[in-house]
């Protein structure tokens, strides 16, 4: 791995039975750099993801995570990744404060360094009021919020997000993007999957996959000049009815 490398992926495949899910991949992802992960449903953008944060073994090529291999050192890749999914987050039924509470103490912080973390991150949030109430009964989009910055709780150096922002209404979005932003300058890496085409825009440089391989990656400006289109989105239609 080179010194600004986060992660580094070389030829990786992962195969189930006959099927190859993800067919050969290779990349880099740089210290800090926002990278967007993008594919149509199916591509086999979270079976790379399960690879990179070390739970599921690829069939083929390798990949180090934060400077560690995926397949021999998983528990160093776990311990310096942040991991937050649209589908799972935080517990509905504890507060804020008790969802970091919980996790801190899954991420093996002190309680010292829980309270002064769950402190810093309801001042840097403005959640004052809602501190001491479920999860479950915040809009949507504070939920997403919330959940980005437990995943950084512990201070990872890259964090996975997998569709973080599905069912956001659009102004949530773009604050949710300033924080991701705002952990980017502070040297996070981030490697981000999205379905939504303006969010790719925000990328530092997107990757597109189609049918298990890895068609097109540049920054968004490079590829709309590759495709000679004005968007994002024209250049994921574009590259996806050039493979049909
Ligand atoms: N455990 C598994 N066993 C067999 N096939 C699988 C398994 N996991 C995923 N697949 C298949 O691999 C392909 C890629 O799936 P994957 O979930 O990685 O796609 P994706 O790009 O993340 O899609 P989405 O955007 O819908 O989440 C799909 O055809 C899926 O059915």
């Amino acid at each position: 791995m080179t010194k600004d490398n986060m992660i580094q992926v070389q030829n990786l495949t992962k195969m189930f039975g006959d099927f190859t899910a993800v067919n050969n991949i290779s990349f880099e992802v740089e210290k800090g750099e926002v990278f967007g992960f993008l594919g149509a449903n199916g591509a086999g953008k979270t079976t790379a993801m399960k690879m990179l944060i070390g739970i599921s073994k690829p069939t083929h090529g390798a990949a180090t995570v934060a400077g560690y291999n995926v397949l021999t050192e998983a528990e160093q890749v776990k311990r310096n990744i942040g991991y937050m999914s649209q589908r799972f987050s935080l517990y509905n039924d504890l507060t804020i404060k008790e969802n970091i509470v919980f996790f801190g103490g899954i991420y093996g912080l002190s309680s010292a360094d829980i309270k002064e973390k769950s402190q810093a991150m309801i001042n840097e949030l403005g959640l004052h009021d809602m501190a001491d109430s479920l999860v479950g009964s915040l809009p949507l989009g504070w939920k997403q919020k919330v959940a980005f910055s437990v995943a950084l709780l512990h201070n990872p150096k890259i964090v996975f997000l997998d569709e973080p922002t599905g069912g956001v209404d659009p102004i949530t979005r773009r604050q949710f993007w300033e924080m991701i932003y705002m952990e980017a300058n502070r040297g996070v890496t981030i490697f981000v999957t999205t379905h939504y085409m303006d969010e790719a825009e925000y990328c530092d440089r997107v990757s597109i996959m189609v049918a298990g391989k890895i068609e097109a990656l540049d920054t968004p400006k490079n590829l709309k000049r590759q495709f000679q289109v004005d968007s994002m989105n024209q250049v994921f239609l574009k590259l996806a009815r050039n493979i049909e």
